[in-house]
Order: C-alpha cells, then sequence, then structure tokens
C-alpha cells in the first residue's frame, strides 16, 4: 500500500474530509521531516512509513475536539500537531512555538515551502511569551501541572488547555492546581496500536 493511499484510509477512519491538496501537503511535511532529520534529529520516528501514523494520523486525531479560534502549540518541536492541524484547518491561526532554535528553524522553512499563511513560527521559551490564545495545545510537551506552570500567564478564564498523552494520566490529574478541571478524551489513531488520550483543562472560573 503507498503512504498516500495509508494516509487516505487512516483520515477516513478518523471520518476527516481533507482535498487531495490538502493530503499532498501532509506527505510533503512528511518529506521534509525525513530530509531535515537526517541533519538535525528532529525526531526519534526516522521511519516515513511510520510518520504517518505517528506524527499526522496522530496529531491529526485531535480535530474534533479542536475548537476555532487563535491556537498556540507549546512545545512544537519539529511542528507537532501544529503543522498537521494548519494544513486541516486553513482558515484557523495557529503560534508554533519552541525553545530550540533548529527545530523552530526547520518549522519555519517548513511553513514557507508549504505556503502556510495561517501560521506563525515563534522561536522563544513559552515562560516569555505573553499572547494570549484562545486554546493551548501541547503534544508530550510536559507534566500537566508543568505544562500550567510556564503557559499559566497566557491562560485567560476563557481559554482551553488541550494535552495529548501517551501515557496512563491520572497521578498528572491528581496533581493538577486546586480548582482546575479536566476532562479525558480517548483518542483513537488508525494504525496506532497504543492508547492515547487529550486531556482538555480550564482554569478556575
Ligand atoms: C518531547 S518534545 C515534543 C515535540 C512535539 N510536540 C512532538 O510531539 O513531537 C518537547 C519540545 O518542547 C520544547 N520545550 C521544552 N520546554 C520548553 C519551553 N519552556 N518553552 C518552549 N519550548 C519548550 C523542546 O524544545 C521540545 O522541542
Amino acid at each position: 500500500m503507498s503512504d498516500r493511499d495509508r494516509l487516505a484510509g487512516g483520515l477516513r477512519e478518523l471520518d476527516l474530509a481533507l482535498n487531495d491538496d490538502q493530503v499532498t501537503a501532509l506527505l510533503t511535511y512528511r518529506d521534509l521531516l525525513v530530509k531535515w532529520n537526517r541533519a538535525f534529529n528532529l525526531t526519534a520516528v526516522r521511519d516515513p512509513g511510520e510518520m504517518i501514523a505517528r506524527h499526522l494520523l496522530d496529531s491529526l486525531a485531535v480535530l474534533p475536539h479542536l475548537e476555532a479560534g487563535p491556537t498556540l502549540d507549546v512545545g512544537t518541536g519539529a511542528g507537532l500537531p501544529g503543522i498537521p492541524l494548519a494544513i486541516a484547518r486553513p482558515d484557523q491561526a495557529f503560534t508554533l512555538l519552541d525553545g530550540n532554535g533548529k527545530k523552530a528553524r526547520f518549522v519555519r522553512q517548513a511553513r514557507r515551502e508549504l505556503g502556510l499563511d495561517n501560521v506563525e513560527v515563534v522561536h522563544a521559551r513559552v515562560e516569555q511569551y505573553r499572547k494570549a490564545p484562545s486554546q493551548i495545545i501541547s503534544r508530550a510537551f510536559a507534566a500537566l501541572s508543568d505544562m500550567l506552570a510556564v503557559t499559566g500567564p497566557v491562560i485567560a478564564p476563557e481559554t482551553r488547555v488541550l494535552a495529548m498523552k501517551a501515557t496512563a494520566v491520572e497521578r498528572e490529574l491528581a496533581e493538577l492546581p486546586a480548582g482546575w478541571t479536566a476532562r479525558v478524551e480517548p483518542l483513537a489513531v488508525p494504525g496506532l496500536a497504543e492508547t492515547r488520550v487529550l486531556v482538555i483543562i480550564r482554569r478556575p472560573q
């Protein structure tokens, strides 16, 4: 099966209707990741076929839970989940932030090559960032309470915080600061046997 077929099949399983240009953009991003990864060590996933499920479909699996509005991807690394989400939602503004210079450089390059006008790339530590988005998302960034501590200044009362997690989250949920509420949504990622969850957090009102 070709990678395009594998991706298209995964998108069908996720019930996501992306057009041919969007599927091509996702594969182009994957190809850029493979190319830059050789020199810059951007991701531990090295197999191009494996990137379809582990990076593309895994990122897109959160789409049903993503609301409209400016969205900040904290600790985006090589652009995950931000780049696949920005390809899927071209009318939504995404800010992709990372403190690592070589990763931010790669994401800028991917943004340029893919013509993603809805993406802003910020090379900074989130502790220094002050523009409040309506939604914050992260994948594999930090323990929930640490994430809330460093992003706290940009979390307004109405901000949703979405944390994509690969592991059991019970202990992290128990360590949330008093008054914060969290809902855990299971994510089924086509092609991945492991459990994935999305934790949706709100600050005390
Ligand atoms: C484990 S990687 C995850 C990358 C990507 N989200 C993914 O799922 O592949 C965590 C990323 O967070 C970034 N990071 C860690 N602490 C940060 C901070 N305080 N401010 C900005 N970026 C940070 C690191 O540079 C790294 O790229």
